[in-house]
């Protein structure tokens, strides 16, 4: 069987390898005649799979997507054309929650804000958001949450769009769609940016769409700029370059690329292409991952916010990341964005790092050992 990836996807070659005949190709720039004779293809979300792609796609009868955002999938053409498909819900919630942890101790440090003073708003309380949620209990804050589908779906404890908006840090977590009811399309448009405080820290690691880049530009070029921290951009990967010097903390759309995220997104496609050809699993998850840089700390007391900003720091530094990004754009090269992110080091989950020693509260993602957790669920 042949199966065409892209190449930024890794773990292709181990997962399939040994299987079938794996061919990987740019998946920005896949073309109509890369899909001939192929039977299974694996793309990232820069792939746009619709009916342009599959042009010739005579034998394909699988594709997946190594993610969690399925915006870049005709799927009712897959269904049309009975194509199975599959993605990989979850695969990187936990990278999202590492980087938007990483982020808040970064806007705390330099607002000088004790974060357990603060409330954060999830805008969208699926896998990244609870996830984000989570870690933001963790750190002592006050969550509030806001789900309209899921409200209308009965669930509890949620608040409405206009209450979140008064939260000190707002998290967006959502799906882009451009139709319906609960249409994230500029969910945060001209007029809300207009009326929010300028004390008041903004978030996006979910799509780009989702926020007026525009008006949030005119917001920042006024007197009473907001704090930004973004991941994702309008039109990636063509983002806004003159927004970027208002942009707290900018990143080119790396918040889920641990290794272990990745390797789930591969992975979820592995087992979704076995089920589908009747074949049985036989590698995991666990044998792809190397053992991590460091991977124990002892601590002897309950680390401070700042001792917590250093500890996560010695896993991911959103820094690095956010002053290679500046870097990139300075250099003026066209596709700066996408180089970094093909191109993006190795980067571990903080659950990578046992912190022994005391008993830190398990929410905040580090592994804990059993004995010593504080444990909240
Ligand atoms: N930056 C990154 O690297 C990165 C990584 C992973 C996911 N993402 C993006 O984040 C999105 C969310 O991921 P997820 O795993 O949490 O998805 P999910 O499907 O688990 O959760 C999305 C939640 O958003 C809610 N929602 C939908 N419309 C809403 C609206 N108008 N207002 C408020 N809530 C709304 C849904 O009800 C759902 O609970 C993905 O679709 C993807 O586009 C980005
Ligand atoms: O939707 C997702 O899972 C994320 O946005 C994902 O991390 C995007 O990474 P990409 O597929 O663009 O490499």
């Amino acid at each position: 069987m042949k199966v065409l990836a892209d190449e930024n996807m890794p773990f292709v070659r181990e997962l399939f390898g040994d299987w079938a005949e794996v061919i990987t190709r740019p998946g920005r720039t896949m073309v109509p005649a890369d899909l001939h004779d192929t039977d299974a293809l694996l793309v990232r979300s820069v792939t746009q799979v619709n009916a342009h792609l599959l042009e010739q796609a005579n034998k394909l009868t699988f594709v997946g997507t190594a993610t969690i955002g399925c915006d870049h999938i005709d799927t009712q053409l897959l269904a049309q054309r009975g194509i199975a498909f599959a993605s990989a819900p979850g695969c990187n919630k936990v990278a999202v929650g590492d980087y938007v942890m990483a982020a808040l101790l970064r806007v705390a440090a330099h607002k000088n804000w004790q974060l357990a003073d603060k409330t954060l708003a999830v805008i969208g309380a699926g896998n990244t958001g609870s996830e984000v949620a989570r870690r933001a209990e963790g750190l002592g804050m006050k969550v509030l949450r806001c789900d309209p589908p899921k409200a209308a779906a009965g669930a509890a404890g949620l608040v409405n769009y206009d209450q979140a908006l008064s939260a000190d840090i707002i998290s967006y977590h959502v799906p882009i769609t451009h139709q319906g009811p609960y249409a994230t399309h500029h969910l945060l448009n001209a007029a809300h940016i207009a009326a929010l405080d300028e004390n008041q820290v903004l978030i996006n690691a979910c799509r780009g769409d989702v926020w007026n880049n525009q008006a949030l530009l005119t917001r920042q070029q006024g007197a009473r700029p907001l704090t930004l921290v973004m991941d994702v951009w309008e039109h990636e990967p063509a983002v806004l370059a003159a927004l970027v010097p208002y942009v707290l903390i900018a990143t080119p759309h790396i918040a889920g690329y641990s290794l272990e995220g990745k390797a789930r997104g591969t992975f979820a496609l592995y087992r979704a292409l076995c089920q589908h050809i009747g074949r049985a699993e036989q590698h995991s998850i666990a044998s792809l991952l190397p053992a991590p840089d460091i991977s124990a700390v002892s601590l002897t007391r309950a680390p401070s916010q700042h001792q917590l900003a250093q500890l996560v720091r010695l896993v991911y530094d959103i820094a690095h990341d956010d002053s290679g990004f500046r870097r990139g754009l300075a250099t003026g090269a066209p596709d700066f964005f996408d180089a970094l992110r093909k191109h993006y080091a190795e980067r571990r989950e903080l659950g990578s790092l046992i912190l022994q020693g005391v008993g830190l509260d398990e929410r905040l993602g580090f592994k804990v050992p059993a004995q010593a957790a504080d444990k909240h669920n």
